[in-house]
């Protein structure tokens, strides 16, 4: 496939254009590791884009959902107006991975983005804002999509949640796994930058990398290089996987 740059003709054969929104820039910079040479940075509102020279770009949309979804979307609206609309956009970072399911240094591909605090607490319990009547707590990537990259990269397939308060004690684990039987982890952007994808017709992906597990906050635990290395080694078999990816097989 060819795409129009502003540098002039790049080639690649990615099936669709992609886009890869990271929380922070250090995971961006490890997704970048395993693609080829980057091919610029182009300024948008409030980030900075790296090109590759293989069709993928990269962005540190920032940390939280409000923020990934603003930035993502900013991104989306550009490449659009630009003529080169994205086909594909991957939440992509470190995250906690819910013990055993999870281990540290896993990686993990949602079939589900779930934003587990997105509703209303009532004496009866937690009500996600779909049962009081509005919005969405769940956005699906393309299964097809799903299968290919587990299998590409030997990730765990499960739900991954977003939240905007990292869990930190055993009773908040608790309650997230009986609420979501299918939870393997949690980041804090996925659910944001997929509302900014939905919003622009875009599938998407989650990938998160371990760096701690869900649970009782306990720093000294946290394994954030093995994550970010995993982050690399992933994206480096799931960058051929994906141009097997028919995107139209959703
Ligand atoms: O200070 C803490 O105890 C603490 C525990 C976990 C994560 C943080 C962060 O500030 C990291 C936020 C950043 O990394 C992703 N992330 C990594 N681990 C988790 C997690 O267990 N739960 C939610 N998010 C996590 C997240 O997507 C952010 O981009 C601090």
């Amino acid at each position: 496939m060819v795409l129009q740059a502003e540098e002039g003709l790049i080639t690649t054969s990615l099936p669709v254009p992609v886009l890869v929104a990271t929380a922070v820039p250090v995971e961006r910079d490890a997704v970048a590791r395993a693609l080829p040479a980057t091919a610029g940075e182009v300024r948008l509102p409030g980030a900075s884009l790296v090109r590759t020279a293989a069709g993928w770009d990269l962005l540190a949309a920032g940390v939280g959902p409000a923020l990934a979804a603003a930035t993502t979307a900013g991104a989306l609206t550009a490449a659009a107006l630009a003529g080169r609309p994205y086909g594909l956009v991957v939440s992509a970072g470190i995250g906690g991975g819910f013990p055993p399911g999870a281990p540290l240094g896993s990686l993990v591909v949602a079939d589900a983005i779930t934003v587990a605090d997105l509703g209303a607490e009532t004496a009866d319990g937690f009500l996600p804002v779909t049962e009081l009547g509005f919005g969405t707590v769940t956005h699906r990537p393309p299964e097809s999509l799903v299968r290919v990259v587990s299998e590409a990269t030997g990730a765990r397939t499960g739900t991954i949640l977003t939240v905007s308060t990292v869990t930190g004690t055993a009773a908040r684990a608790a309650a997230l796994r009986a609420r979501h039987p299918g939870a393997l982890a949690e980041g804090m952007e996925g659910f944001g930058v997929a509302e900014a994808a939905a919003s622009h017709g875009v599938p998407v992906l989650e990938i998160r990398a371990v760096s701690n597990p869900v649970g009782p906050r306990d720093r000294a635990a946290w394994r954030v290089g093995d994550a970010l290395t995993a982050l690399t080694e992933g994206f480096g078999k799931l960058a051929p996987a994906l141009e097997s990816w028919n995107a139209h097989d959703r």
